[in-house]
């Protein structure tokens, strides 16, 4: 199976460009929506974030759930607490995903999309084949935040200068989507770079290998 790593800089169109993958029947794991499962409330890690950051990050007129926002805030200048709340949230994230992914392994689909906004931060990108960057201008990048999230400028900026450079993105991707057009234009893009992917023998060599591999393992451990 072909890993298809998807990444960008901050409301640079990464999830329009992976909801066209999903309509195309292409599997996405989304690091962004494994990062809400994994907090739900009842969820080990949910109580072991409650107990750390106390009920006032808690919204219990509205069951419990997380009050990311506030969270968000907490952490944004504060690197301690940031290391905290990562060592207790990224182990529950990657075993997640880690299930995700190997379900989908065993069901033998072509290619995967695997779509995280730090894919290189995280340093990921490395065990992955291909990655596909999206980016747009600065100031459109900041416009698309503003109207989306309805924040102030100053905060949209921060957001994006929070995050490794896009231009460093961009020459380590392996595909580079330009979204400076409008959304009609993105899709058409991404469509293209589906027909091509289709088309590719990568998965079905990987595939070979994995065969290979596998059947290797009892052959060695009986002849042994
Ligand atoms: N080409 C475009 N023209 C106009 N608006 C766009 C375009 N592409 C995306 N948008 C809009 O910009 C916003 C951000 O897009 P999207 O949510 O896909 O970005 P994202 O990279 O997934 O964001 P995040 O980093 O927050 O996960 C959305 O409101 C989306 O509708």
């Amino acid at each position: 199976m072909l890993v298809v790593g998807l990444s960008g800089g901050v409301a640079t169109g990464k999830s329009t460009v992976s909801s066209v993958f999903r309509a195309h029947g292409v599997p996405i794991i989304d690091a962004d929506l494994v990062a809400r499962q994994v907090v739900v409330p009842g969820t080990s890690t949910y109580k072991s974030l409650r107990k750390e950051f106390g009920d006032e990050y808690f919204d219990d007129e509205h069951g419990g759930v997380l009050r990311r926002d506030k969270l968000g805030q907490l952490i944004f200048n504060n690197p301690e607490k940031r290391k905290i709340l990562n060592g207790i949230t990224h182990p529950a994230i990657r075993w997640e995903m880690l299930k995700q992914f190997l379900t989908l392994l065993i069901t033998g689909t072509k290619y995967i999309v695997f779509d995280t906004p730090l894919l290189f931060e995280s340093g990921y990108d490395k065990w992955i084949g291909t990655t596909i960057v999206v980016w747009c201008d600065f100031q459109k990048e900041v416009d698309r935040m503003m109207k989306r999230d309805n924040i102030p400028k100053a905060d949209a900026e921060a957001r994006i200068h929070a995050q490794m450079d896009i231009e460093e993105k961009k020459k380590r991707a392996t595909i580079v989507i330009d979204n400076n057009g409008n959304i009609d234009e993105l899709r058409e893009k991404v469509k293209e770079i589906i027909t091509k992917m289709d088309k590719s023998w990568k998965p079905f060599i990987f595939r070979v290998l994995f065969g290979v591999v596998i059947a290797a393992v009892p052959y060695y451990f009986f002849k042994y």
